[in-house]
């Protein structure tokens, strides 16, 4: 095991503090170098055969299986492709077939819009009396009752880093007779995870956050093997088909957790997340938890010592936070653009939280009281009371 942190497997730009790796992850070394060689000597000397030769067909499953290990699924029950949203809408959709005398879906109101969008949409599309039910965090457990036919639930909330018990709500959901869906985006390969022993039916999540796949990286899907077999995919496309290839005019699941594959798998995007994930083979889930409460803890001290008008918006207990800390401050976006400008890269979520992630990975304590020292000159100073910095429409 790598000690960490293994700055020298990123690149990382000088004079850069990236706090933002819970959105987009850094670029590990090696992807450019490997994406040069896949495009030329695989999609240019091979053209089609590339996807016999070099195997860009059975990606997905190669993939699946580098992320399953990081979420505690065994081998063959994940599979890439897609984004996040539509991996979100698959598994809800797969889920709700599987109670078809039950018409809510339960979830918090931390969860990612698209989440919550995604379930809109279908219910819509169902059009047959399905209601989405979203609650405070704290009462999930307690909504959790016999009209409900799934939860989905996303563990760690993008904005303020809280973060629900796997297992605990889970095990609330199947009391209730309800299927357990999990949005992993800002869990896998930030906090250990273990899908397979909480027992949840479907896991979902995406790659471009702490696991470094680049922006636009495929998502993931779980799907627990003994339910896989029963699962009637709503996307039936013609590469979750158990014989692709003999272009059947009907659709016929795969066995597997291949019927949740949908089209062409995006191979050139694939083929960076599978070095990004090359990473991990050197990496203590439990080292890195620690090493991430360690600098979450920190973070928290310093700022709460040299930032006064800085509110914590995320836990204090660091058991019930993922890898990010977040504070809330009235003129967030305007401070965050600031500190951009100074090279210390963090993100806004409205209305007022200024978020920051700390990925062991490439980060340390130096990196956190230095960040903090810029923080707190750019606040002490209003350095952040420029017109430029008010300008929005940007992506945070
Ligand atoms: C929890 C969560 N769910 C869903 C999404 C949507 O992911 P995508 O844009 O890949 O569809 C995101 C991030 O954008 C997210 O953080
Ligand atoms: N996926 C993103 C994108 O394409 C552009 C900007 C940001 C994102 C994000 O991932 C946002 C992220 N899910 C969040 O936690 O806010």
């Amino acid at each position: 095991m790598t000690k960490l942190p293994m700055k020298d497997s990123f690149h990382l730009p000088d004079g850069i503090i990236y706090l933002d790796g819970n959105s987009l992850g850094a670029l590990p070394k090696g992807v450019g170098e490997r994406l040069q060689s896949m495009v030329q000597d695989e999609w240019g000397a091979h053209l089609i055969k590339g996807w016999n030769i070099d195997e860009w067909m059975a990606q997905p499953a190669r993939v699946g299986n580098m992320v399953g290990r990081l979420i505690g699924a065994p081998e063959g029950s994940v599979t890439m492709g897609d984004t996040l949203s539509v991996k979100v809408f698959q598994a809800l959709s797969a889920a709700l077939k599987m109670r078809p005398d039950r018409r809510v879906i339960l979830s918090d109101s931390g969860n990612f819009p698209s989440d919550l969008y995604m379930a809109q949409g279908l219910i819509q599309q169902l059009d047959n009396g399905f209601e989405l039910r979203v609650v405070a965090p704290e009462e999930v457990e307690s909504a959790m009752t016999d009209e409900i036919a799934v939860a989905m639930i996303t563990q760690v909330d993008y904005r303020t880093g809280r973060m629900h018990d796997m297992a605990g709500i889970t095990a609330a959901a199947h009391a209730a007779g309800a299927v357990m869906l999990w949005d992993l985006a800002h869990s896998a390969g930030a906090v250990p995870v273990d899908i397979a022993g909480c027992g949840a039916e479907f896991a979902v999540g995406c790659t471009y956050k702490y696991l470094n796949g680049g922006p636009g990286a495929p998502a993931f899907i779980y799907a627990r093997p003994d339910i896989v077999a029963d699962i009637q995919p709503a996307l039936a496309g013609w590469l979750g088909h158990d014989a692709p290839f003999a272009f059947e005019p009907t659709y016929r699941p795969a066995p597997d957790i291949e019927r949740m594959r949908v089209g062409t798998p995006p191979v050139i995007q694939m083929t960076a997340l599978e070095v990004a994930l090359k990473i991990w083979d050197d990496v203590d889930m439990t080292e890195l938890r620690s090493a991430s409460v360690r600098l979450c803890d920190l973070f928290i001290a310093e700022v709460e010592a040299k930032c006064p008008s800085l509110r914590l918006a995320s836990p204090r207990d660091a058991a019930q936070r993922g890898s990010q800390v977040s504070f809330a401050f009235e003129d967030g976006y305007a401070a965050m653009q600031a500190l951009i400008a100074r090279g210390v890269i963090g993100d806004f979520r409205a209305p007022n939280i200024m978020r920051f992630g700390f990925t062991p990975l490439y980060i340390d304590e130096t990196d956190v009281r230095e960040a903090v020292r810029i923080i707190a000159d750019v606040l002490d100073n209003r350095l952040w009371d420029q017109p430029e910095y008010h300008q929005k429409g940007r992506v945070t």
